[in-house]
């Protein structure tokens, strides 16, 4: 039987290490706010039923206004509020979902390909779990507080991690629950289902899937997005 899929698009953050007034998945990227050049490729894949994109209380409603001066808007997309941690606003997003699996995605991770989303979905039906990564490419040390390396950790079993992580909704909405009733906060949503015992499969994506995070990054998106133009 086809498995039923959702996805959770979190975009409730202030973004302060970009430095702007305006939070940063809002920021325009070829006339169009960053959260909605990710909202496109996911809604490109048919097989994602219910689409919520989180964000703050106050952004809710010019959300769905840009959903729908974009075309994005049709029954499968939902804008919901989100909370003061990226965990809280993801946990928000689970609630809304009734379907077997759930990718969660950055909604500032605007050049994730769709082969990329769709590998993790088979991994994550084959493994229970899956997120997108990259090995790492520079050597990485393990730093004291006064500035000392302490360690060089094996780069070859090192990989940076990214979204979509893919997985069962029970599974995630138990580690979600159980991180906060320990008060445990993860820096991503694989670290909570790790807690449960569960195993997580690394699928290999692209350099390019870049969180845009610091002003730099803003004039890569640019340059990136001119490249797929011109395409
Ligand atoms: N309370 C929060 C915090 C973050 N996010 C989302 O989680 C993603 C990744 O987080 P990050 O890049 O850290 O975003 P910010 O928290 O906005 O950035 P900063 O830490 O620089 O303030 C972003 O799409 C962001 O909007 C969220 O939905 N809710
Ligand atoms: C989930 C994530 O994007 C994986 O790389 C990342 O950990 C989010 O981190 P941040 O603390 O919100 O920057």
């Amino acid at each position: 039987m086809t498995k039923s899929w959702g996805a959770v698009i979190v975009a409730a953050g202030r973004g302060s290490r970009m430095k702007t007034s305006e939070s940063k998945q809002f920021l325009l990227l070829q006339d169009k706010p960053i959260f909605i050049h990710t909202l496109e490729v996911f809604n490109r894949i048919p097989m994602i039923k219910d689409i919520i994109v989180v964000t703050g209380a106050p952004d809710v409603r010019r959300c769905e206004e840009w959903i729908k001066q974009s075309g994005l808007h049709d029954q499968r997309t939902f804008v919901v509020s989100g909370g003061k941690e990226r965990q809280d606003s993801v946990y928000a997003g689970l609630q809304k979902l009734e379907t077997d699996y759930v990718l969660i995605h950055d909604g500032v991770r605007p050049f994730v390909q769709r082969d990329h989303i769709e590998a993790c979905m088979k991994a994550a039906e084959q493994f229970g779990a899956a997120v997108l990564a990259v090995p790492v490419k520079d050597t990485i040390k393990q730093v004291s507080t006064d500035g000392i390396i302490t360690a060089t950790p094996d780069r070859s079993s090192l990989w940076s991690i990214q979204t979509p992580q893919a997985f069962r909704l029970s599974d995630v909405k138990e580690a979600h629950k159980l991180a906060v009733e320990s008060g445990f906060a993860g820096t991503d949503d694989a670290m909570l289902v790790e807690r449960l015992g569960r195993q997580v499969k690394i699928v290999e994506g692209s350099y390019t899937n870049i969180k845009i995070t610091t002003p730099e990054d803003l004039d890569y998106a640019a340059f990136m997005q001119k490249g797929e133009r011109e395409q």
